[in-house]
């Protein structure tokens, strides 16, 4: 990462509840104004870990510094948080709301009206200002919220599953506005069991499952573990060319896919053509971060956040 100023770090966290490890040695670099994903199933350990970053608790053994901080409490005024558990005041006219969550962080509450009618204004809702949190649905309070997170202008904001109870619409401006901060050199870090929104938007990614971060690092490098992806169409259903297909090879909807034998293409292509499989479409492509998920996570923790291993989408 060469020079990258770092605004989060983690080393070799770990939380115990009870006796119960529910964090096992996690660590984390989050570089100045990038996207990064805490990826793991329900359970794994990634609202604790932010809460120790946040320094809200303290870990059992490890350390922590946000923004050069090892006690980030103290510089709240310059992070956001978007917590799992999500609440407003239903009478509350959302544009003081919104002032509310800035006044918590430090902003006077005139900047605060002023700045949330603004932020209103721009995410095409200008019409909620008046309207009390009871009016708004689920979806409608959790983007208020969420705008409540960034309204004092912080330097690092950590959302904890925000795209959760967002409908397909919501979702992608939700990604949207991640991408407009990191852009304006806000630093972003997320969870997320959904592989899509982390494979979209993260330069970085931490994998945790059971506690343990199993891949932290960049999202390129996740993808790179695996080699490319085979998707193929024969006429032949069955012939001596199959041999040449791993056992692991899957088939969905009449397309085999594979991850590239080591031997490279050569000798793939030339067994099907020789074994006159009659190839309708081939097609080599990049491994996905689904693909680099299940190889380093392994397929419990796939199925855990809800992936369907492809030899059972037919089914
Ligand atoms: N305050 C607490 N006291 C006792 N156990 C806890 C506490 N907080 C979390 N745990 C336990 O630690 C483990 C990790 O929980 P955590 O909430 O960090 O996971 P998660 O990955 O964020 O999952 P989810 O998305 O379901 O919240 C779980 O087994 C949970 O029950």
């Amino acid at each position: 990462m060469g020079e990258r100023p770092i605004a989060a770090r983690a080393t070799d966290l770990v939380k115990d509840f009870d006796g119960k490890r529910a964090v096992d040695g996690v660590s984390l670099t989050v570089p100045e104004s990038s996207i990064t994903g805490i990826l793991g199933p329900n359970g794994a350990g990634k609202t604790t870990c932010l809460r120790i970053m946040l320094g809200i608790i303290d870990p059992s053994s490890g350390t922590r510094s946000l923004l050069g901080h090892d006690r980030p409490i103290e510089i709240a005024h310059e992070i956001g948080y978007l917590p799992e558990e999500r609440g407003l005041y239903p009478a509350m006219p959302t544009v003081e709301a919104l002032a509310f969550m800035g006044a918590l962080r430090g902003l006077p509450l005139k900047e605060g009206r002023s700045r949330a009618l603004k932020l209103l204004e721009q995410s095409g809702h200008a019409d909620w200002a008046k309207r009390p949190i009871r009016t708004l649905s689920k979806g409608m309070a959790q983007t208020v919220q969420l705008l409540g997170t960034i309204i004092h202008e912080p330097r690092l904001i950590v959302l904890d599953e925000p795209f959760a109870g967002l409908d397909a619409i919501n979702q992608q401006k939700l990604e949207q506005l991640i991408r407009d901060q990191a852009a304006a050199g806000v630093t972003v870090i997320f969870s997320t069991h959904v592989i899509a929104h982390a494979e979209r938007l993260c330069e970085r990614i931490a994998i945790i499952a059971e506690g343990k971060a199993v891949f932290e690092g960049d999202v390129d490098e996740a993808r790179g573990r695996l080699r490319p992806i085979v998707h193929l169409r024969t006429r032949a259903k069955d012939g001596p060319w199959r041999d040449a297909l791993p056992r692991s090879a899957s088939l969905v909807g009449g397309e085999w896919r594979f991850e590239l034998p080591a031997s490279g293409p050569e000798p793939l292509l030339k067994a099907l053509i020789e074994g006159s499989a009659g190839i309708e479409t081939l097609s080599i492509e990049r491994a996905g971060l689904h693909d680099a998920f299940i190889a380093i996570a392994g397929e419990a923790a796939a199925r855990q956040m809800g992936h369907v291993p492809v030899s059972e989408e037919a089914a």
